[in-house]
């Protein structure tokens, strides 16, 4: 640490005097933003006198068009200055509490001095608009900050690299204008600022890492060339962060192009989404589109079919239970999620062209109009050769040429006249005046003016429907797949699971390992809109994907930059490791990270976790000490211990603290064993958000989030099993500082499998 007199004094009195420039402009845009308030509300309240509103003609008609428009573009673009002022107010405030928190001097290798550059959350340039009092985190420049020591650096501009020699590194923590801290750093970016960091206590929702980034992450921050993405970090190596900060980067480099609205991050969970939204607000960017995997298929599928949640399907699986499906369900889960099953499938689809879609017959008042064998035929006689969405729009076309007959036939018939009872006054006095302009007998052409229009209301939602091609089953053609569909390829148990899936698609019911299927083939049957908005997807915790869901995906989103994020070892589902996505083999324009280092937990919870983790990848912890996991003997009843330890922990000063059970039933029953003596709270998939305090959470929801302290209730070897690795894995790395495993009984294998001296025992 720099001393207090010198260094420190200058570094104070120059954040000082940025503050002041901060004050100022606030000052300045202040004003100017409620100059402009006062302008919008005036621009609304006179928005007509300005308007000339003429009917008469139909060239004043588009003139007071013209008008209106051109009064409208001036209110929006007002609006619009008056949102980007509110933007930037808000960086200030941010700046205000603390304006930079990193310095370089870096001295470019044909300039004679070296410029001493700041680095913050967001630019900042001096009165004059001349020079950087702050440079923006993402600017080209400040990769330097990130990528080197002291030394030779370079980066890059859009006019090549610019090499040059840092000879000081200095980080600052600052709050409300003053320095708390300074560092000089020669090595990462310093230690001491990530300890403050990382020693802290976790927090209901996650923080942005800027001042800390490490220089592997940065990789992944930056990455501009990859069109996939591919992260494989162990447990708390900082993916998330990562990816977060990649987003906010993206926005910054591309400001001029991308919205919003163009990026979109599929989160493991609503409360993991709840857990990452003050991130991008943090760093002066609005948040993305956030949605969980599952709602996308739901959208795509439709409301009419419903769909196991993953949770269901994972609390199926992790609940030991005597059933005869067992086994069934396991292979089907496995096989539908492998990319041989997705050929299976597209062959099927191949035979679609000459055989085998099915349709609805088109009726009108419970009368068919159209048989679907008609339908079927008419299908049938176009060109195989033509795709099948092109047919069913050809279809669409011919449907609709069809009905215009058969809405001439109904014009005659008694229904109509009933429903002519019903309609309003401005229907029959439109009808009236347009019979006056006829030169029949006016009386019979009105009644005949009504009829058309009651016919044709009726007709406008069969039409429509046909336009949405609520007349292609696309169900039927589904389930034909299963019950009738013969080929050499089918898999040896073929004839078990499709009578059970079968059964399900009878109930318009998909397991979870049927969504993304079903949502493929409905997109392959039916032409589905590809996301071609979204520029940039991120998939969180993409070692829960399968092979299938992944290629539905690239399937569905085949113009987007995907970064695609996780850990093989916390990989909780059954379809193996060899098929996951994280594994892909490299395509083209793909480019794999790989993150070592643990952040969240200490260096004791990392050496003890790192002795039983699934895979064999490299785990470094972060130096940071701590207690030793522990493992406690229930010596009295489970209430006691339960209630003694997570006091002990509140005594210390911990504010998040979970247990984490395996199942949602195992939840329950601590809950009701706590509930009665302390206030805890019980997450399920309902659950949106979490505050402080004691939670009980099953494992599978607590993936991607931490905690200051976890227990596990029961660590016992009845209740984890060999299968149950990465789940135990996923439990005890979501631990920062405190790690406790309670058991009634021998300890899981995973406990014995680490090394002794890496945890304590003690009776409770
Ligand atoms: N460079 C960094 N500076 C400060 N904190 C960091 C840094 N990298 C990671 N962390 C912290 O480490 C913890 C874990 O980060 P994060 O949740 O992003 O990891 P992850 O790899 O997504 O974890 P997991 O896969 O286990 O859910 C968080 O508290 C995060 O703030």
């Amino acid at each position: 640490m720099s001393s207090k007199h010198g260094d420190w004094v200058v570094e104070q009195q120059r954040v000082e005097k940025v503050m002041e420039e901060i004050y100022k402009k606030e000052e300045k845009l202040l004003s100017k933003t409620s100059e402009l308030k006062d302008s919008v509300i005036d621009l609304r309240k006179t928005f007509w006198d300005d308007v000339t509103v003429n009917l008469d003609e139909p060239d004043d008609v588009i003139e007071t068009e013209a008008s209106i428009k051109q009064q409208a573009e001036l209110l929006a673009q007002k609006e619009k200055i008056h949102g980007s002022m509110a933007k930037e107010l808000q960086t200030l405030k941010q700046l205000k509490n603390s304006p930079y928190f990193g310095r370089i001097d870096f001295k470019e290798d044909d300039e004679k001095t070296a410029e001493q550059l700041y680095i913050g959350i967001s630019s900042l340039m001096d009165r004059e608009e001349k020079d950087f009092l702050i440079y923006d985190w993402r600017a080209p420049i400040s990769s330097l900050y990130y990528d080197y020591t002291l030394g030779k650096a370079a980066y890059q501009t859009l006019d090549g690299m610019v090499m040059g020699n840092i000879s000081l590194k200095r980080q600052f923590i600052i709050r409300n204008g003053e320095i708390k801290g300074m560092f000089d750093t020669g090595l990462t970016i310093g230690d001491q600022l990530l300890q403050e960091a990382l020693g802290n206590n976790a927090s209901s929702t996650m923080k942005s890492i800027v001042a800390t980034i490490q220089k592997e992450q940065n990789k992944i921050i930056r990455n501009e060339k990859s069109k996939l993405l591919l992260v494989q970090g162990v447990a708390g190596s900082g993916k998330t962060s990562a990816a977060l900060q990649r987003i906010a980067y993206l926005m910054y480099r591309y400001r001029s192009e991308l919205t919003p609205e163009n990026v979109v991050l599929f989160s493991p969970n609503p409360l993991f989404t709840s857990y990452i939204n003050n991130v991008l607000p943090e760093l002066g960017e609005t948040n993305v589109k956030q949605l969980t995997f599952f709602d996308y298929l739901q959208d795509k599928v439709g409301e009419a079919m419903s769909i196991e949640s993953p949770f269901a399907q994972m609390e199926y699986l992790l609940t030991y239970q005597e059933d005869a499906n067992r086994h069934f369900r396991l292979n089907n889960i496995k096989y539908k999620s492998t990319i041989a099953y997705k050929h299976l499938l597209d062959a099927y689809i191949a035979d679609l062209h000459a055989e085998g879609v099915q349709f609805k017959n088109i009726s009108f008042r419970k009368r068919i109009l159209i048989p679907k064998e008609k339908v079927k035929e008419y299908f049938y006689t176009m060109d195989p050769n033509i795709s099948l969405p092109n047919r069913i729009e050809l279809t669409v076309k011919w449907l609709l040429k069809e009905l215009y007959q058969f809405q001439k036939e109904e014009l005659n018939k008694d229904w109509v006249e009933e429903k002519i009872g019903l309609l309003d006054k401005a229907a029959y006095v439109k009808a009236y005046y347009e019979a006056q302009e006829q030169d029949g007998d006016s009386a019979v052409d009105e009644e005949l003016i009504l009829r058309k229009v009651v016919v044709a209301k009726m007709f406008d939602s069969l039409k429509r429907q046909i336009k949405q091609l609520a007349f292609v089953n696309v169900l039927a053609t589904y389930k034909r797949f299963y019950t009738c569909w013969e080929s050499d390829e089918l898999p040896e148990d073929w004839t078990s699971f499709s009578s059970q899936t079968a059964s399900n698609l009878s109930k318009n019911f998909l397991t979870w390992e049927d969504a993304a299927p079903y949502a493929y083939f409905k997109s392959q049957l039916l032409g589905d809109e590809t996301d071609r908005a979204v520029r940039h997807l991120f998939v969180d915790e993409a070692q829960d994907l399968s092979e299938f869901q992944f290629a539905y995906i690239k399937h569905m989103f085949p113009y987007t930059r995907m970064t695609l994020l996780g850990d093989i070892n916390q990989a909780i589902n059954v379809h193996t490791s060899r098929d996951n996505p994280l594994q892909a083999m490299g395509e083209d324009n793909t480019e794999r990270i790989t993150l070592t280092k643990s952040y969240r937990s200490t260096k004791q919870i990392v050496e003890f976790t790192t002795c039983f983790a699934p895979g064999k990848e490299v785990i470094e912890p972060f130096e940071r000490q701590g207690n030793k996991p522990k493992l406690l003997y229930l010596n009295k009843t489970e209430k006691e211990v339960l209630l003694t330890s997570v006091n002990e922990l509140l005594k210390i000063g911990y504010e998040t603290i979970a247990f984490i059970c395996k199942t949602k039933n195992e939840c329950v029953a601590i809950y009701n064993l706590l509930s009665p003596s302390i206030s805890v709270t019980r997450v399920d998939e309902e659950t949106y958000s979490f505050k402080k305090g004691i939670l009980i959470i099953p494992v599978y929801l607590a993936k991607g989030i931490e905690f200051d302290a976890v227990i596990i209730p029961d660590a016992s070897t009845n209740h984890y099993t060999e299968s149950d690795r990465t789940v135990f894995y996923t439990a005890c790395t979501r631990a920062m500082h405190e790690l406790v495993m309670v058991t009634a009984a021998e300890p899981c294998l995973f406990i014995h499998e680490a090394k002794t001296d890496t945890y304590v025992v003690a009776n409770g």
